[in-house]
């Protein structure tokens, strides 16, 4: 995923400012900043949701389209779940929507939401889980799709030390198979795991720390992924 120039303007305010971005299959990145500094916004334009008022955002040498859309999850700030329905329904829906057979969907979601420590909440309705189960789901949704592009906005936001550790596994387990991971964070022990901690101030990325070796070390090359796996199973059946 690459974006380059992207500035985005609500209402005559500029919220991000000329905000160029590379993430490379295996890659982890982190955004941090200060609350409003503009991390949300643009997880939203890398993911396709809103389009910038300039600059653009191209995925796998192409701008985001429907079809990139299927390569790219979000984990939403808000999670984006359907409250009336249970966890697992929700993992499988998306999962349909994709392609997967009922019974393969049903098989995937059991084990994404039971790696999230779901399985038994699995059969409850979104409405009747707690803030941090509810996020644990929205993770569980986005890793079960197996995408090339895993974007979460403070996806261990509402978690204890316990489950920010296990959801913060998962995400770089996603790394690990070969998705390009960024993270909008404000935890120190999410953006400590990353290869790469860019800092937005007033819509601006300020700064840009590699550590030393990781990129190297850590990235793989388009098409890879570190499993030897396809890194987006453009197959799903
Ligand atoms: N739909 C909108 N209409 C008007 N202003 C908006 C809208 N969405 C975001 N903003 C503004 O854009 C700025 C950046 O918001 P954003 O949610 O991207 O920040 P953030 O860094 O993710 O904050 P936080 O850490 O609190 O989640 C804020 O000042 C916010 O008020």
């Amino acid at each position: 995923m690459h974006a380059e120039g992207l500035s985005h303007t609500i209402d005559g305010r500029a919220i991000l400012r000329d905000v160029g971005l590379t993430a490379a299959a295996g890659e982890r990145i982190a955004v941090i900043g200060p609350s409003g500094s503009g991390k949300s916004t643009l997880l939203t334009l890398l993911a396709g949701v809103s389009v910038p008022t300039q600059g653009e955002v191209r995925f796998r040498g192409a701008p985001v389209d429907e079809s990139a859309r299927q390569g790219i999850a979000y984990v939403f700030q808000g999670y984006g779940l359907v409250s009336l329905l249970t966890a697992a329904e929700n993992v499988e829906i998306a999962l349909r929507a994709a392609g997967r057979t009922p019974v393969k969907a049903r098989e995937i979601a059991a084990e994404a939401l039971e790696t999230l420590g779901l399985t038994p909440y699995s059969d409850h309705l979104i409405e009747e889980l707690s803030g941090g189960q509810q996020q644990r789901t929205a993770v569980a949704l986005a890793i079960a799709r197996r995408p090339a592009l895993l974007l979460a906005d403070e996806p261990t936001a509402e978690q204890d030390a316990a489950h920010r550790d296990l959801v913060l596994k998962r995400l770089l387990a996603e790394a690990e198979r070969g998705a390009a991971l960024v993270v909008a964070t404000h935890d120190p022990e999410v953006a400590g795991q990353c290869d790469r901690v860019l800092t937005l101030q007033d819509g601006a990325l300020k700064e840009s720390v590699l550590k030393e070796g990781a990129l190297q070390d850590g990235a793989l090359k388009e098409g890879e992924s570190r499993d030897g796996c396809p890194e987006w199973d453009s197959n799903p059946h």
